[in-house]
């Protein structure tokens, strides 16, 4: 990745304090998304981590895995399959449904894509901008492979898994949580 996009992320990031007796602060990641520069860049970057693994499909999960999996996708000419967390408005069709650990919140979510839209043969890569469990994005390999496609990994803005972690589902990041 280039070192400009590095500084530029590490830039326009935010920890925030809600208040509130709140514990701890919370991740502001707005002002990724703000700058014409970082959103022109980002697809190219997460995209280039995973080229020679040849994905033909990117898939995400709500709610910033919906603004960075199109971007990897566009980059990678592949097409995108939204994942959904359980618990709102049902989707009116068959889904593939995973019910993850509790995730970096202590929430046991359940994940669900819509089954057609993931093939026999597909070569899936899992884009999100956080890793921290591995919860969601190992969830998010169990569907892939219940629907007959292959997970080939999970491309991240930031990375805070654990070295188990990340070997175990292939992380690639841009960033270690670390650096922010
Ligand atoms: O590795 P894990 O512990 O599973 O955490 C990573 C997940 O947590 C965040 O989603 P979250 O639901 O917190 O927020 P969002 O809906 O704003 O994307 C992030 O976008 C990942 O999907
Ligand atoms: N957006 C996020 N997703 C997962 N873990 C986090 N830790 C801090 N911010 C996070």
């Amino acid at each position: 990745m280039s070192s400009d996009l590095t500084t530029e992320l590490i830039g326009a990031f935010r920890w925030n304090d809600p208040g509130q007796n709140f514990p701890h602060l919370v991740s502001d990641l707005s002002g990724w998304w703000r700058s014409p520069s970082i959103l022109h860049a980002l697809g190219p970057a997460l995209a280039g981590m995973f080229a020679a693994e040849k994905p033909t499909v990117v898939v995400a999960p709500e709610v910033t895995g919906f603004i960075v999996g199109p971007l990897v996708a566009i980059a990678l000419e592949v097409g995108f399959v939204e994942a959904y967390k359980g618990g709102h408005s049902p989707v009116a069709e068959p889904m593939t449904w995973a019910q993850a650990a509790p995730d970096h919140k202590g929430r046991r979510l359940s994940l669900g894509v819509r089954t057609r839209q993931l093939r026999p043969g597909d070569r899936a890569l899992i884009v999100d901008d956080w890793i921290t469990t591995g919860a969601q994005s190992r969830a998010l390999g169990e569907i892939v492979t219940a629907c007959g496609a292959v997970p080939v990994g999970t491309a991240a803005i930031v990375a805070e898994c654990t070295p188990d972690v990340a070997a175990e589902l292939r992380v690639r990041s841009l960033l270690r949580a670390e650096q922010l």
